[in-house]
This record gives structure tokens, C-alpha cells and sequence, in this order.
């Protein structure tokens, strides 16, 4: 008789995994035995307060800082691999703070992100109609929603595995908040995401799965929605009441470890 294993379906099998990861910067703990998994499918957040390591854990997946455990994407080790064979293997990334080229056009700043031979020009220009309108406009007089779309339009021309959108809504007016997140929901359609975001009600509207760190540690790893309904866990880990969770306020900020 065979097992319900046998019969899990293919995309049961995470897309990324990491076991043990951990990274020290200026001679700080910053990323401490992290471990967790990616699903091949949908949005999975990555959540905790203030300066507990998300960014240094997705600095640490793709190599950009010094790690040691394992990385493993679409079952296949990476974390020997230089950086750019990483991303050349199919990881996404859209840095916080957008990062895009300001003395460039939007147009420029496409072409330039353009890796696979084929890039998605037709899934961008569909997602992005208001991008396609300002090609010829330096993308340093965009606002930060446009720089955002910019950024994230990047990553989206070309075939990853997984994305890692970090904190893509930060510094965003509300109404713009939306427009990326209903963007990150369309992009999530054709590839899945590892987002780190403090706005818990976007959390809310997109993520499946999330997985929380508290002092470069992972504390609590399970369904979003589960998370975001448990007042004392929402209290103990991200510092804010469920009253805030439910209305979408972002974690609050500075708050203590
Ligand atoms: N270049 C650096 N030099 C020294 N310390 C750093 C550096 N980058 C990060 N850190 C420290 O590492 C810890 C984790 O930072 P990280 O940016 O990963 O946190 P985070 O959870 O992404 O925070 P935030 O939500 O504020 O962006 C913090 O204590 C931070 O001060």
C-alpha cells in the first residue's frame, strides 16, 4: 500500500531550506541557528520587531554576508556558492530601501536588471502599465511607490525560483501600500515569495505562512493567519496589540528585543 507521502504532490517539496543558519556582522550575533522552510507556492513572511535579523537572515541566504549552515534551493545546496551564481540559479531579490539607479531611466533601469534571454517584458509591462508610461523618466524623481514598482518590476522580468521582497511597503502612503501589495499578490501568482514586511495587515492580505525571529533567532514558524489571531503571541513577539494587528498598523517601531 502506498503511503500519503507518495502521494503529496510535487510542489509539497519547500523551495528554499535553511538549517542552521547562522551570521555574525561587526562581530555580533546577528543570524543564530535559524531554521526554516520556503513552500514552492504562494507568500511566506518573515516577521519580528526591529533590528532581530530579518535583513541579515536574507543577506546570509544569498551570501552577501559571511554565514555558516545550510541553504538549500529547489533541493540543491547553495550556500557554498559566490552570490551571483545564486541569483543566477533563480533568487530574486529586491533590497530594502528599493535601491534603484536614480541617473537612470526606468527603461534603463529594466533593461540593465534583464538576465534570462527571454525576460518577462509582457508580464511587467502588464503588471507595471504605469511604469511603461514613465520609461523615459530618471528613476530618482519617481516616489518611493514608483521606485518600489521599479525595484520589484527588476526581479519579476526574470524566471527565479523564489523572490526575497524585503520590506517593500516601508515609508509607503496607505494608498500606495495597497497598490504594492495587490502587486505582490499578482506576482506571487507566478513565483513564490519570501517577504519580510512590518505592515501586519498587508501580512494579513498575502502571506500563507509565516516565520518569526526575535534576537536572530526563529521563535514561532506556522500559518499567517494563525499568528495574527493569537493576541499574546502577536504581544510577546512583535511588541504590538492585537487591536493594532487587526487595523494593520505596522509593527511598531523601535521597539525593544
Ligand atoms: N552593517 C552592520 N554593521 C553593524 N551591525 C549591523 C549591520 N547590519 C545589521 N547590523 C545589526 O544586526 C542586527 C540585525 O539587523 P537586521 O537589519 O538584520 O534586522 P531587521 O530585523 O531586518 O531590522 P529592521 O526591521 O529594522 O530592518 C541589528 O542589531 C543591527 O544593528
Amino acid at each position: 500500500m502506498s503511503t500519503a507521502a507518495e502521494h503529496r504532490p510535487a510542489e509539497a517539496a519547500p523551495i528554499l531550506r535553511v538549517e542552521g543558519l547562522s551570521a555574525r556582522i561587526a562581530g555580533q550575533q546577528v543570524v543564530e541557528d535559524v531554521s526554516f522552510t520556503v513552500p514552492a507556492t504562494g507568500i511566506t513572511a518573515l516577521l519580528g520587531r526591529n533590528g532581530v535579523g530579518k535583513t541579515s537572515t536574507i543577506k546570509a541566504i544569498i551570501g552577501l554576508i559571511d554565514r555558516t549552515g545550510v541553504v538549500e534551493l529547489a533541493g540543491e545546496r547553495i550556500e557554498k556558492e559566490a552570490t551571483f551564481k545564486i541569483i543566477q540559479r533563480g533568487v530574486g531579490y529586491v533590497p530594502e530601501d528599493r535601491e534603484v539607479f536614480s541617473g537612470l531611466t526606468v527603461a534603463e533601469n529594466l533593461r540593465l536588471a534583464e538576465r534570462d534571454a527571454s525576460p518577462r517584458r509582457q508580464l511587467v509591462e502588464e503588471l507595471f502599465p504605469d511604469l511603461l508610461a514613465r520609461a523615459g523618466q530618471m528613476a530618482g524623481t519617481l516616489s518611493g511607490g514608483q521606485q518600489q514598482m521599479v525595484s520589484l518590476a527588476r526581479a519579476l522580468l526574470n524566471t527565479n525560483k523564489i523572490l526575497l521582497v524585503d520590506e517593500p511597503t516601508k515609508g509607503l502612503a496607505p494608498k500606495i501600500v495597497g497598490e504594492v501589495a495587490d502587486t505582490l499578490a499578482e506576482a506571487a501568482k507566478t513565483v513564490p515569495i519570501l517577504l519580510v514586511e512590518q505592515n501586519l495587515h498587508v501580512v494579513r492580505q498575502l502571506a500563507e505562512g509565516a516565520v518569526v525571529l526575535s534576537g536572530g533567532r526563529v521563535v514561532h514558524t506556522g500559518r499567517a493567519l494563525d499568528f495574527l489571531d493569537d493576541a499574546g503571541l502577536i504581544h510577546r513577539h512583535l511588541g504590538v496589540s492585537t487591536d493594532a494587528a487587526s487595523h494593520g498598523d505596522p509593527v511598531e517601531k523601535g521597539a525593544a528585543l
